[in-house]
């Protein structure tokens, strides 16, 4: 298919000289923050420059560049093929995308080529395969001379470079956190319409503790027999690929391990290709193969050291007076039940852990996960407090893929419903103002909230929460779940997240809002309606932070109507419908901050802190 794919390229680029068509932009632009939308800027905005500086603040004279080389062209600029395609050609990698590519200019600094599997100050031999105006797509074939920033990272997984997942197993894990902090900024500074100032400096990326074997999901594929779509039955011939798409393509390689999902997984992939392998016969067709960890616990009598794995008598949320970072795995053995499902036992000192898979999505699956509430003292002699909740869901419902993660993330979270005292004069204390505004948050609406996630992990600090979401399964296991960790105060709706503020029961100042779309990001309606009602503040958590700057850009600034209605990537030039209406709120953000999901991958999740600017101070502005 791979051939196909070039062969088709190949005969359209020579037979027609013709430049490939950019789509014409609609009038009314509202950006998802998609690949080609983020590569289309970052290549426009690399095409300007004749200097340019890494995610990590290095800046390097482009290929010594003359001043005058920069292209500055206008957006109906014709442009000419910089190679051919299928061609091997040499190339010095520059800068690295925020979709986790190597960017490379022609010689003559007027078009960028696209390498996967590179990092600015490699050498590569590249072959383009795909021309597109201004930018062309490679495939990656070796490196020449490899930059000095690899520093030595080694790629643990033996597809990389083949496979279309974790790029970024030849990058250090803390320059990966670097590039990822980067990619929050540009998103800020492409889709949110903000002017500099309006952005606070992005904190630094929350790594994940397990940087491989994190993932508590996998859904490897395989295509059906040749000619599976006629009427006529196709037969198999012999076992198909089983794994993910090659780079580029949409070939299926076969993949025998994956180093990203958790032990329990490897071992779960293993023994389902061996059950299509025996089974093959029964598929039609092909088919995703769902690989969903989930989790036994039993809590340890500290005085027998007995645990039981008898589910009904967990105590499901209990306090452990330490960080759960800290708890130390003891012992690690597998088991397989009669049935021949592997089990993994985890032995800690507090607790066991078993840890199964399931491949029915209809089954349920369960994760744990603790979150701090106060941090330690050490002036204080006291230890942190953390809770653990107990997470029940369908397996093909959504839940966070990263679990080792969850447990600082929703920590990070919790922190940050509750704004940080206002800075006082050092003379001082906290006084009753500051007292009033600390105590005003009292509510808490989950929109897009799952099985419950941020519901039920922040439970603790509301007089009373309400989480809403689309998927009536997740629904159905958030209630269970609130009634499994013994939480009274937490309701659930099942509907779109813009029936949210029909009726809301909770006075806007005193009401947080943690919004978590999908990756498009927030509908119109729900903006709208969420600005209308002026919640005091919001926590928007995205894993696009390309769709989340445009919806904070919104929140900040309204909808708004630009001068010449061109596009430039930004959403000021996205044109007013009357949709913008007087009298909503505006937001200004307090913090941003990146957290590491899905390390080795070019994926960032974004937590993005937001205030309600009071109407008095937005009128005098
Ligand atoms: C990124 S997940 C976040 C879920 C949850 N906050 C968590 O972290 O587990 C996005 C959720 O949005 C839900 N969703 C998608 N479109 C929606 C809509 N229009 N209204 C409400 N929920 C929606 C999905 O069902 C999914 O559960």
């Amino acid at each position: 298919m791979q051939k196909k794919r070039k062969f088709e390229e190949s005969t359209k680029a020579s037979k027609s000289s013709k430049v490939p068509k950019t789509p014409k932009r609609k009038t009314v632009f509202f950006p998802e923050g998609s690949h080609d939308e983020v590569i289309d800027i970052e290549v426009t905005e690399l095409l300007s420059k004749t200097s340019i500086s890494d995610t990590n603040g290095h800046v390097s004279d482009v290929n010594n560049a003359p001043e005058d080389a920069a292209v500055h062209r206008s957006p109906d600029a014709k442009y000419e093929k910089p190679a051919e395609l299928h061609q091997e050609v040499e190339l010095e990698i520059i800068q690295l995308s925020s979709t986790g590519d190597g960017l490379a200019y022609n010689t003559t600094r007027d078009h960028i080529f696209i390498i996967p599997f590179a990092i600015p100050g490699d050498r590569v031999l590249a072959k383009p395969w795909q021309w597109k105006g201004n930018h062309t797509y490679c495939d990656y074939i070796k490196t020449i001379r490899p930059s000095p920033e690899r520093g030595g990272a080694t790629p643990q997984c033996k597809y990389f470079t083949k496979c279309s997942g974790c790029q970024f197993q030849m990058l250090p894990y803390e320059s990966q956190l670097e590039h990822k902090k980067g990619i929050v900024q540009r998103a800020f500074k492409h889709f949110s319409g903000l002017k500099d100032e309006q952005v606070p400096e992005v904190k630094p990326t929350m790594g994940s503790p397990l940087q491989y074997g994190y993932r508590t999901k996998l859904s490897p594929h395989f295509d059906g027999p040749k000619g599976w779509g006629n009427k006529k039955q196709a037969q198999w011939n012999g076992v198909p690929e089983i794994g993910y798409n090659m780079k580029g393509t949409r070939k299926v390689m076969d993949i025998e391990s994956c180093p990203i999902g958790t032990d329990i997984l490897q071992e779960g992939l293993r023994t389902e290709r061996e059950r299509v392998a025996k089974t093959l016969q029964s598929f039609k067709q092909g088919a995703t193969i769902l690989l969903r960890e989930s989790t036994e616990r039993a809590y340890r009598d500290v005085d027998e050291r007995s645990p039981r794995f008898d589910t009904s008598n967990i105590p499901s949320t209990v306090t452990l007076a330490s960080n759960p970072n800290d708890l130390t795995l003891e012992s690690k053995e597998s088991e397989s039940s009669q049935s021949g499902t592997p089990s993994i036992i985890y032995t800690y000192p507090t607790h066991i852990d078993r840890k199964t898979y399931t491949s029915d999505e209809k089954a349920e699956a369960t994760e744990y996960i603790t979150t701090m509430t106060t941090p330690a003292d050490p002036a204080k002699n006291s230890p942190a407090t953390t809770k653990t909740y107990r997470f029940t869901n369908t397996a093909g419902s959504f839940f966070q893929n990263n679990n080792s993660i969850l447990g600082p993330f929703t920590s990070y979270v919790y922190n940050q419903c509750i704004p940080p005292p206002k800075p006082q004069p050092q003379s001082s204390s906290l006084d009753d103002e500051q007292k009033h505004e600390r105590s005003k948050i009292k509510y808490l609406l989950d929109a897009y909230s799952g099985s419950g996630l941020f519901t039920l992990t922040l439970s603790s600090l509301f007089t009373s929460s309400l989480g809403i979401d689309i998927d009536a399964r997740s629904i159905e296991a958030a209630r269970r779940n609130a009634q499994r960790n013994n939480i009274s105060n937490a309701g659930f709706i099942d509907a779109d997240a813009s029936a949210l503020f029909a009726e809301v029961p909770y006075p806007a100042a005193e009401t947080v809002v943690v919004v978590d779309p999908p990756r498009k990001g927030c509908d119109r309606e729900f903006l709208k309606q969420l600005r209308r009602f002026g919640a005091g503040r919001v926590i928007y958590v995205s894993c696009n932070v390309h769709s989340q700057a445009r919806d904070v850009g919104i929140l900040v600034n309204g909808f708004r109507k630009s001068e010449d209605n061109r596009y430039s990537g930004n959403l000021a030039d996205a044109v007013d419908e009357g949709w913008e209406e007087d009298g909503l709120y505006n937001y200004e953000i307090e913090s941003l901050r990146g957290f590491d999901f899905f390390p080795q991958t070019g994926h960032v999740e974004g937590v993005c802190v937001l205030n309600r600017v009071d109407k008095e101070r937005k009128a005098s502005d």
